[in-house]
């Protein structure tokens, strides 16, 4: 189907452990998500979800399987090749806002566009925009430092729609704000990402946040299945 943005078809991954040997965590892990589709990821910690996130996000290669991309299969890609599928495909939200320090809040989300080759303009009109969607117009001209947890969030998920994703992967989005905030900010991130017809794959340790979903999956014995 044309609208598959995410499909994951028999992913493993074994992680190799000096201590604990052979670390088996994903076993033939399938998965399709659509575009305008909202899928929560729950599921007890150590189980696979950052790895899982990461593979989607083609920042690790599956031991067997393939990802899938927007109808593009990845498997024996160019990291050239991922690297601008992964640009110009995914937007990522981490659990801490990882924005550089030294440069404001509409420089942070002007960044990836311009490593994308957006003319410097477009990609400040874009980042104003994009900052005014998630409430922060007054706040453009902020280092990080000078602004609040929910607020630095803000910017870090302004920034992952900068490129015009078709895929927002976020882990733990909301995972460092207190529960007034992360209720906020969680809705913002779900109103931006309807807005706009993304598919979203979103790991939560948030059962309340669950309702607010499409659909939630889990991981067993290595495999996603739906809760
Ligand atoms: N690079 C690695 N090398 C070896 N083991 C790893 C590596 N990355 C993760 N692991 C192990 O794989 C398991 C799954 O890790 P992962 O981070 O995917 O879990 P998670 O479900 O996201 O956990 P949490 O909810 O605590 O963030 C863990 O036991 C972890 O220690």
């Amino acid at each position: 189907m044309s609208d598959v943005v995410l499909r994951l078809s028999g992913v493993k991954k074994t992680y190799q452990s000096g201590e604990d040997g052979s670390l088996p965590i994903l076993q033939g892990a399938d998965f399709t998500l659509h575009a305008g589709e909202l899928v929560a990821l729950v599921a007890p910690s150590g189980t696979g979800k950052s790895t899982l996130l990461h593979l989607a996000g083609l920042l690790d290669t599956p031991d067997e399987g393939t990802v899938e991309i927007c109808g593009q299969n990845t498997h024996g890609m160019a990291d050239a090749g991922r690297t601008a599928l992964r640009r110009d495909q995914i937007g990522f939200v981490y659990q801490f806002h990882h924005l550089l320090a030294e440069f404001t809040a509409q420089e942070n989300v002007m960044l990836p566009q311009m490593i994308a080759g957006v003319r410097k303009a477009e990609a400040r009109s874009k980042a104003q925009d994009l900052l005014g969607l998630f409430g922060l117009s007054h706040r453009v001209k902020h280092l990080p430092g000078k602004l609040s947890g929910g607020e630095q969030q803000r910017v870090a998920i302004a920034r992952a729609f900068a490129n015009n994703p078709a895929l927002l992967l976020a882990d733990e989005p909301t995972g460092n704000l207190d529960v007034r905030t992360a209720d906020g900010v969680f809705d913002e991130l779900l109103a931006a990402v309807r807005g706009k017809g993304l598919a979203a794959l979103v790991a939560t340790h948030n059962e309340e946040l669950l309702a607010r979903m499409d659909r939630v999956i889990t991981l067993q014995d290595g495999l996603i299945v739906s809760r």
